[in-house]
């Protein structure tokens, strides 16, 4: 009878919606971390391997409807009769009846959450702009390490374009964000994190990768300089305040340069804060400065405001309906990059190559994404794989999820650790 029981409450988990897959996911991780260890040497690259196909990744589709139970209703009937008898069989089947309610009263509060936070632009997302109206405005960014342009990119942006992380120097390359309403199209540069001596200029290291930086800014019909004015408040940074002087100073007429003060929810005195827009008030060479939380989103509606009337006639550079691919290709490295330093804390990630290796759309709609992480070191093939592959397995699943939320398809992630 326990048997019983306990394949009937198996069933019934397995039975359940599709977006209640969690229950499943911890089975199958419980088996997964029950295999039998391997022998993991130089050559042996099973563990090292994440293929999201070997893997339950919860369904985010919003419409999902919970499937009907597959034992069929008379003989389940039947069986709690002679089993159970008649009451027993009526009061099991209303614990069921009452769970699927549940469920299906769950699936319907994340329908409504999703559409409640889905951003309102989106509506215009269909509409079709003739050329000779579409408006369009390029927009750098730029500041100190740590600053927060990457979450302010991406709050303005709505995907994770760039990975954000505690560590600095973490955008490793240009990434294009683009922001699309009405007839006016935004895109923003986000530019790799200036390290500076304490005369505002470049460390000589650092040169060719600044130089790009400083090259690319002129480019650009806005300039945003990010500030963090926690770190101001507490740590203050004089190559900071250089940096900020050095923006203003570049003669460049047509050019709308801009302060963005960022980080103001870290801040507990608000009268800090007055202190800070005090200090810059008179700075020149801005146009405007505001204060903003790039991560919160306080402030940020009055900048995309103050952007969209910047905008010039001009024909949009991107398609706005459909993701270009090499947008898509960066977004799936930056997702991963991003797993990748919230699960390994050594400094390693800086000294991995990451590579995308293959890209394919497959006849059924999905994307098959390939990328290998490519070490010269056996130990740190070891931590990026992890215990039996787990380390490289969770990195692998939270990116796969995400980048199936991001680009609303299935994606057949594998990701692969391999020596140089
Ligand atoms: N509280 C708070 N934290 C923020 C804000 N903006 C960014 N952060 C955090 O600050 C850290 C750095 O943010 P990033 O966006 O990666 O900074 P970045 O300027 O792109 O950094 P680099 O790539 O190193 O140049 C992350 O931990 C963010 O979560 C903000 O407005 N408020």
């Amino acid at each position: 009878m326990k048997a019983l029981i306990t394949l009937r409450t198996l069933k019934y988990f397995t039975s359940k919606p599709r977006n209640s897959q969690p229950f499943k996911s911890i089975l199958l991780s419980h088996f997964f971390s029950a295999e039998p260890e391997r022998n993991d040497s130089e050559n042996d690259n099973s563990d090292s391997v994440f293929d999201s196909s070997h893997y339950t990744i919860p369904n985010i589709d919003a419409n999902t409807t919970p499937q009907e139970l597959t034992w069929d209703e008379k003989y389940r009937r039947r069986a709690d009769k002679l089993v159970f008898g008649k009451e027993t069989q009526k009061s099991k089947l209303k614990i069921l009846r009452e769970r699927e309610e549940e469920e299906r009263r769950r699936a319907l509060a994340k329908a409504l959450l999703q559409a409640a936070l889905q951003r309102p632009d989106d509506e215009d997302e269909d509409e079709v702009v003739r050329e000779e109206d579409q408006k369009s405005l390029s927009v750098g960014i730029i500041g100190a390490p740590n600053a927060g342009k990457s979450a302010l990119t991406n709050f303005m942006v709505g995907t994770k374009v760039s990975a954000v992380s505690r560590k600095t120097n973490t955008t490793i390359h240009e990434v294009l964000g683009i922001m699309t309403k009405g007839e006016t199209q935004i895109c923003f540069f986000d530019t790799p994190g200036l390290a500076l001596k304490s005369n505002g200029y470049p460390y000589k290291d650092m040169k060719a990768r600044v130089d790009n930086a400083w090259s690319a800014i002129d480019l650009y019909d806005v300039l945003m300089v990010v500030f963090d004015v926690h770190r101001h408040l507490t740590r203050p940074d004089s190559r900071v305040v250089r940096l900020i002087e050095r923006v203003g100073t570049k003669a460049k007429t047509n050019q709308k340069r801009l302060l963005c003060i960022n980080k103001v929810d870290l801040v507990e005195k608000k009268k800090d804060l007055l202190k800070v827009a005090e200090q810059f008030k008179d700075l020149p060479g801005y146009d405007r400065c505001f204060m903003i939380s790039g991560l919160k989103g306080a402030g940020v509606k009055d900048l995309i405001k103050y952007l969209m009337e910047q905008a010039v006639k001009r024909p949009w550079d991107e398609d706005p309906v459909n993701m270009s691919e090499e947008v898509m290709k960066n977004i799936s490295l930056e997702v991963v990059r991003e797993k990748l330093l919230d699960h390994v804390h050594q400094e390693i990630p800086y000294g991995i190559e990451h590579r995308l290796i293959d890209w394919k759309e497959l006849q059924d709609g999905s994307l098959r994404i390939e990328q290998h992480f490519i070490t010269h070191k056996l130990s740190q093939r070891k931590i990026l794989v992890g215990k039996r592959g787990s380390k490289i397995g969770r990195i692998g699943i939270e990116a796969n999820e995400e980048l199936r939320s991001i680009f609303k398809k299935e994606v057949h992630l594998i990701l692969q650790v391999r020596l140089k």
